[in-house]
């Protein structure tokens, strides 16, 4: 008799793979190597890492990669992510990933910070971005007639 396995990935293994993700990261510059572990509706974990360029200010940020590849592959809601970094605390995100998280992620999603030392931050994306810019705030003026 066949049966359903339903398979539910857990902060641990959600963290553990952060540190995967992370060995792919591209960081000639920074020297600093980010990793992120986003597990999306679909129960699919998708990797991200840092992505850096000669021209510095184009650098992508591991959570953001992790992001553009769920999305892009049709994946726009999320259960959790998970970040690492070898920092003295657990990785802060920074504003731009945080943005984006707030965009398509609801404010109690989950979300750990970690670090190599095995430090765990664990947070929510409302935590993260309290009063975010949200697409409401856009609504509202295109709501009135007049610019
Ligand atoms: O949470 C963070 C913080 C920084 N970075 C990247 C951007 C850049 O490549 C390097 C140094 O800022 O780390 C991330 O990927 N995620
Ligand atoms: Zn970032």
């Amino acid at each position: 008799m066949w049966g359903v396995i339903t398979m539910t990935v857990d902060k641990n293994t959600l963290l553990e793979q952060s540190k995967v993700a992370r060995e792919k990261a591209y960081v000639p510059y920074s020297k600093f190597p980010v990793g992120a572990a986003l597990l999306g509706e679909d129960g699919k974990i998708y990797h991200g890492c840092n992505i850096e360029n000669a021209g510095y200010s184009m650098a992508n940020c591991a959570e953001r990669t992790a992001f553009f590849k769920a999305i892009s592959d049709g994946v726009t809601k999320f259960k959790a992510i998970a970040v690492v970094a070898d920092t003295d605390g657990p990785c802060a995100p920074c504003g731009a990933c945080r943005q984006v998280m707030s965009e398509f992620c609801s404010p109690n999603m989950p979300v750990y910070l970690t670090n190599l030392k095995g430090d765990v931050l664990e947070t929510t994306v409302g935590e993260l971005i309290p009063f975010a810019f949200s697409p409401e705030d856009l609504d509202y003026a295109a709501g009135k007639s007049e610019l």
